[in-house]
């Protein structure tokens, strides 16, 4: 069995005989021999050391290694054999050649027995000697190198076992029944089983159940021929008694077949390191869910979504079945994040996301598009019906309120359906006419559910141009404000104007408020319209005033977000300032609404113009529950009595509403105006019933500035003005 990368081991060049320095040390008591020697052995690489005794012998061999000692059988203090003995004592590896006179056998026995490597006799011939120098050198240089050669093969499998057994990495081999034949310590921490326990163990013991049939495969695949490698990743299982909250590690395994030279290549063992990646797969899997998922609520986001119904749609078509896709919006989900701040928002869409996602059962997707916006795939419908039963339930889900640190909070949604096939065959057609459906509801007065109507695409591709132009009206210069009089019988004179934004719009003409500000509202456009018209007012105002009515009192709309998100309070006192106008001669009108909701302390902001002593008025008044309380928590000046009273009065005293409210104007001391005056018997009956300003039609339209200041030109007023 050969394991594919281990080279055979080379000895390190310098280990060779020829390039070898030979130390010799020669050990005889006759001087003259000793210094012969050297002369007769001489040869690159050697140096001679020279002693006339065992002692003096022993002493330069404990300083000093030999690779060679010639020794003198007889020498004054002992034999060679004392020195031979010394030597193994001393496990010294120098080889020795014994030159003796000695006669008898018994002595060169001996000296051969302690390990001498030659024995010469005395007389010899020089050549004989030399031979035997030379080969034992070359046989010292043999076993020298040697030596080097096993030292450095065992530092290598040191190093090797060091490497293997230390390796960060899973490293086993399996025999040919695939059965663990061995197995680095690392198993132990990794998996937390003793490596000898899983020796002889087959390697599918380590194997998660769902992987085991997949590694088998790929064991078994004749093709894994020896060297070549494979590579796979798979889910290792943990000891039971290795306390972990994961019971399994992902690895990466490569594993390369071992087989012996010749044999049947099916009979292979393997070799394998399996590396931890866990912690890779962990990352992995929080990129993939941070690419698939919304990071605030967890839900789906718009490319999973996205994929989810494309396979729906694949799959509906297959079974001829149906599908829904919604389109879930929360009403009015701006104001809270601009009242309230970001945090509460984000609370506010968490709690929603999970009332949403506990109406829906396992196989519907909840996916959230951003901002406010959520979708809901109910893959597997059968009528509309069913898609109507689960819109509500989303309507029903968020009956209750929610709560958020600053309290409590009645969240609605407005939901656009759309099914399939009927609305649509694609994922982006079903999502854009749900959508379209849902902006119908919001139109339509928010918090409820509505089916798409190919009918709505006009309204929603006309609602789409409105949009795009109100965002250029501004900048292209395309509003204007008209002047509706306001007058008093009493003094037959105009008293007051209501300013009203008209918009230019370069290809459908003058558009009334109605058609836009809603639209601007929702687009986020207000504030800066309604910073446009109070500086134009203002403007118009100080202007008329420098022309000398400095009676008149110009009444402002403003929208409910302009009392959300601004310090309206300043705005209007700073615009006041601009002009050098008195605060008294500007009236802003709000309504009854913004007096029932008053989330972003409105009320606050009421009283904090009424002390900079500007007039506010409630519009439409008597149209909602205006309650006396709220009178007394919104201290306004003016009272606006709403045309539809008015449309109402036929004759004289008839309406018990208007004779309330001018009654209560009288008891809170509260100037009051009649709106949408159409009839000189309507004025009548107003002024029976103690209303004396009124506007309307009756007196005069509303209109541009120039013919407005034509009318507060004429000496006497006859009604109507036009
Ligand atoms: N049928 C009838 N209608 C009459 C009569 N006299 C006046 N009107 C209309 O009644 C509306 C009076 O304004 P509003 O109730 O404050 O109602 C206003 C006001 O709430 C809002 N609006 C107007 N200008 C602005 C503005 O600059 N900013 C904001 N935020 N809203 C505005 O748009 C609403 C509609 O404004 P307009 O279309 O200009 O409609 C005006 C006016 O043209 C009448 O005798 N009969």
């Amino acid at each position: 069995m050969s394991i594919p990368g281990d080279q055979p081991f080379r000895p390190p060049r310098d280990a060779g005989a020829s390039e070898a320095v030979f130390r010799i040390l020669i050990v005889d008591d006759d001087p003259a021999l000793r210094r012969t020697f050297p002369h007769v052995l001489a040869h690159a690489g050697r140096t001679f050391d020279e002693t006339g005794s065992i002692a003096e012998a022993i002493s330069q061999l404990e300083h000093q290694h030999y690779d060679l000692v010639l020794l003198d059988y007889r020498l004054p203090d002992a034999t060679g054999l004392a020195l031979l003995d010394w030597l193994v004592e001393h496990r010294r590896d120098e080889a020795v050649i014994i030159i003796s006179g000695e006669d008898a056998i018994d002595a060169a026995i001996g000296a051969l027995r302690r390990g001498a490597d030659d024995y010469v006799r005395k007389p010899y011939h020089v050549a004989q000697l030399q031979r035997a120098v030379d080969s034992a050198l070359h046989k010292a240089a043999l076993e020298k190198a040697n030596r080097a050669m096993s030292q450095r093969l065992k530092a290598s499998e040191r190093l090797h076992r060091y490497l293997v057994e230390s390796s960060p990495d899973l490293i086993f081999t399996l025999d040919a029944e695939g059965r663990f034949s061995y197995i680095n310590p690392r198993v132990k921490a990794l998996l937390g089983y003793e490596r000898n326990s899983l020796m002889r163990r087959p390697f599918t013991t380590l194997v998660m159940p769902e992987d085991v049939e997949r590694i088998c495969t790929l064991l078994a695949q004749p093709s894994a021929l020896p060297g070549e490698s494979f590579n796979v990743e798979l889910r290792l299982r943990r000891n039971r008694g290795a306390a972990h909250e994961d019971d399994s590690v992902t690895v990466s395994l490569t594993g390369i077949p071992m087989q012996a030279q010749g044999a049947d290549p099916r009979k292979a063992g393997l070799y394998g390191v399996a590396r931890d990646i866990s912690e890779r797969k962990r990352a992995e899997e929080i990129i993939s869910f941070q690419a698939y998922h919304d990071q605030l609520t967890h839900l789906p986001n718009r490319v999973l979504f996205k994929d989810r119904l494309e396979l729906a749609i694949a799959q509906a078509q297959r079974r001829t079945g149906a599908l829904a896709v919604m389109f879930v919006d929360i009403d009015r989900f701006k104001l809270v994040n601009d009242t309230y701040g970001h945090a509460e928002g984000d609370t506010l869409l968490r709690a929603i996301a999970a009332r949403l996602s506990a109406t829906l059962r396992r196989g519907d997707t909840l996916a959230r598009l951003g901002g406010d916006e959520f979708t809901v795939l109910l893959p597997d419908i059968n009528t509309p019906e069913d898609a109507e039963v689960i819109a509500a339930k989303i309507l029903d889900a968020l009956a209750a309120p929610i709560m958020l640190s600053q309290g409590e909070y009645r969240a609605t949604v407005s939901v656009g359906i759309s099914l399939f096939p009927r609305d649509g065959a694609t994922a982006e057609d079903l999502t854009r006419h749900a959508d379209i459906a849902m902006y119908q509801v919001k139109r339509s007065g928010k918090n409820a559910f509505r089916f798409f109507d190919p009918a709505l695409n006009t309204h929603h591709r006309e609602r789409i141009t409105l949009e795009n132009d109100l965002r250029d009206a501004l900048g292209r210069a395309e509003f204007e404000l008209h002047y509706q009089p306001q007058v008093s019988l009493a003094q037959r004179r105009i008293v007051g104007l209501e300013a009203l934004l008209r918009w230019n719009h370069p290809v459908l003409g003058s558009l009334g408020p109605a058609g836009f500000i809603q639209v601007a509202e929702e687009l986020g456009l207000i504030g800066e319209i309604s910073t446009w018209v109070l500086e134009q007012a203002c403007a118009q105002l100080a202007q008329w005033r420098h022309e000398g009515h400095d009676q008149l009192r110009m009444s402002v709309n403003l929208s409910p977000f302009d009392f959300d998100k601004r310090d309206i309070v300043s705005s209007v006192t700073e615009c006041l300032e601009r002009h050098d106008l008195p605060a008294g001669q500007i009236e802003l009108e709000i309504t009854e609404s913004m007096m029932m909701n008053d989330s972003a302390g409105v009320a606050a902001k009421v009283r904090a113009l009424r002390a900079a002593g500007v007039s506010v008025a409630i519009d439409d008044f008597g149209t909602g529950y205006s309650a006396l309380a709220y009178l007394q928590k919104f201290p306004v000046s003016t009272l606006k009595i709403d045309r539809s009273f008015v449309r109402d009065l036929e004759g004289p005293m008839t309406n018990p509403i208007i004779s309330a409210i001018t009654g209560i104007a009288r008891g809170f001391d509260l100037d009051i105006v009649a709106e949408g005056v159409e009839q000189a018997e309507q004025a009548e009956a107003l002024q029976m019933l103690g209303c004396d300003i009124m506007q309307g039609y009756y007196f005069a339209r509303p209109a541009p500035a120039a013919e407005v200041r034509s009318w507060l030109q004429q000496p006497s007023m006859v009604f109507p003005l036009h």
